[in-house]
């Protein structure tokens, strides 16, 4: 990162009260709780002693922060309307932030600032989808945001390679938003130094022991039997960018080794090769096992986890965190049926009913599952709701019942793991045996897909 040459910056007052969070706090309360903004001559700054170049500083801490439209509003109501141009979806265009006075009073390079600003907007909108009003909800989206811009402005501008070359561990059982922090995650790192690489995904549940190898590593042709052609693996395809590791804890103790060697080398060797090959990865890895017991018995090497785990961060399951079922369950109905606009009518009424029911029963009851578990479950009762009359929606019937859906479900007579394997292998058959297409259907990974249909239950509960 670029220092300017400009000499040392002289402390704004948005640089003393970014260390001084309650009085941070105080300014943008005042700035954003005046309903008379507007008819103040001069907006805010003539409402305050303080200039537009402090505005926008705050405006910009206030995006780092991933309050983007509070940034927008206060620049609105600092009767700047002319530096900014909201885009249609209601964002703030960061480069409307950036006022040169404000640049080079925060000293920095405006390119680094650019980039910074376009990573805070990606970052906060992909935490968005981590929906959540808990406490520990909370905790997570911030040591996400956290993982991406270090604690504090100061932090972010100074320290962001080192921050985003920083590995990362997420914890948390099946289900709970682990892939969705490391995206969000990764948007943060992206961009950096020119590089736009999509994150990779491997999971390590997912594949049979020996072709996870390949996986990660690629292979040379005729290396293994089924090895028609050479095949660069993920971590090659990930240089310059992010892997993402899931189930880290269902490594094998020969690929943890050559895994290790990875990370500490840079260099990998592809299956059968006896060539290395240079790579620049950052690692994101996941696991729903209990990795720091596995590497308390041994069962998990502790130098590959330390390595791993530059930062930790744990996401509770839903069960411990009742407060995000109602939201999550909200935006997970108005999410599936966003999907299917074009259903009928009937599905939008159970849809209503389904929010409903969200919002009185689903928040007030012990969830024991976790997110995909609820998502599943709304999506098995709005589409078996399309298919026949709804409990609580009484009248004429407007859909004739499905006859592929077995009695005992339309009659309410069956367990909630019975309708998710009935509603998994209808949904395997209506793509003809596809599983990955399968999996995005249902909104599950594979290697849970596989546990379902080996009658192992799709999920691995400790309640
Ligand atoms: N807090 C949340 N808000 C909204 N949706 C969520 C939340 N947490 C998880 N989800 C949804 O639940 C599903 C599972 O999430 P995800 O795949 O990120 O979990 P995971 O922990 O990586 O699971 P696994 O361990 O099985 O790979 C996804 O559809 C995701 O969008």
């Amino acid at each position: 990162m670029q220092q300017s040459s400009s000499g040392e910056p002289k402390p704004s007052k948005l640089a003393q009260a970014a260390l001084d969070p309650p009085r941070l706090k105080a300014m943008v309360r005042v700035f954003l709780g005046n309903p008379f903004f507007d008819r103040v001559p001069g907006g805010v700054s003539g409402l305050l002693d303080v200039s537009i170049s402090e505005i926008i500083e705050i405006a910009s801490k206030l995006v780092l922060d991933g309050h983007p439209r509070d940034a927008r509003r206060l620049l609105l109501a600092a009767g700047h309307h002319r530096i900014i141009s909201p885009s249609s979806d209601g964002h703030i265009n960061p480069f409307a932030l950036l006022g040169d006075a404000a640049i080079k009073q925060m000293g920095v390079d405006k390119g680094d600032v650019q980039s910074l600003l376009y990573a805070a907007l990606r970052v906060s909108h992909e935490l968005k989808a981590f929906v959540g009003v808990s406490e520990q909800a909370q905790r997570v989206r911030a040591a996400a945001w956290a993982a991406c811009f270090g604690h504090s402005l100061e932090d972010t501008l100074a320290l962001r390679d080192a921050i985003c070359d920083q590995n990362v561990l997420i914890l948390g059982e099946t289900g709970t938003g682990k892939e969705l922090i490391a995206r969000a995650i990764q948007q943060g790192a992206l961009g950096r130094g020119g590089s736009s690489t999509p994150m990779q995904v491997v999971n390590a549940a997912a594949l049979p022991g020996e072709l996870v190898e390949s996986e990660l590593f690629g292979h040379e042709e005729g290396a293994f039997t089924g090895a028609v052609k050479s095949r660069k693996g993920k971590i090659v395809e990930a240089d310059g960018g992010t892997i993402f590791l899931d189930e880290l804890g269902d490594l094998s103790f020969p690929v943890q080794a050559k895994l290790l060697r990875a990370i500490e080398t840079n260099r990998i060797t592809p299956v059968g090769s006896n060539k290395e090959v240079h790579v620049n990865v950052r690692y994101i890895a996941a696991t729903s096992r209990p990795i720091e017991e596995m590497v308390e018995r041994a069962t998990f090497r502790r130098d590959l986890y330390e390595r791993l785990a530059g930062y930790v961060i744990k996401i509770p399951p839903l069960r411990h965190r009742p407060e995000d079922i109602a939201p999550i369950g909200l935006q997970l109905v108005e999410k599936f049926m966003d999907e299917r606009r074009e259903l009928s009518s009937v599905l939008r009424g159970f849809g209503d009913d389904a929010k409903a029911w969200v919002q009185n029963e689903a928040g007030s009851r012990p969830w024991p599952g976790n997110v995909r578990e609820l998502e599943n479950t709304l999506r098995s009762w709005l589409l078996g709701m399309h298919a026949h009359e709804g409990p609580t929606r009484s009248g004429k019937k407007e859909e004739s019942p499905d006859p592929a859906i077995p009695k005992r479900i339309l009659q309410n007579k069956t367990s909630l793991d019975d309708v998710r394997d009935w509603y998994v292998r209808r949904v395997l058959n209506s793509v003809r045996g596809n599983k990955s297409e399968a999996s995005r259907i249902l909104g599950i990974d594979r290697g849970t897909l596989q546990r379902i249909i080996k009658g192992e239950g799709g999920t691995d509960d400790d309640a």
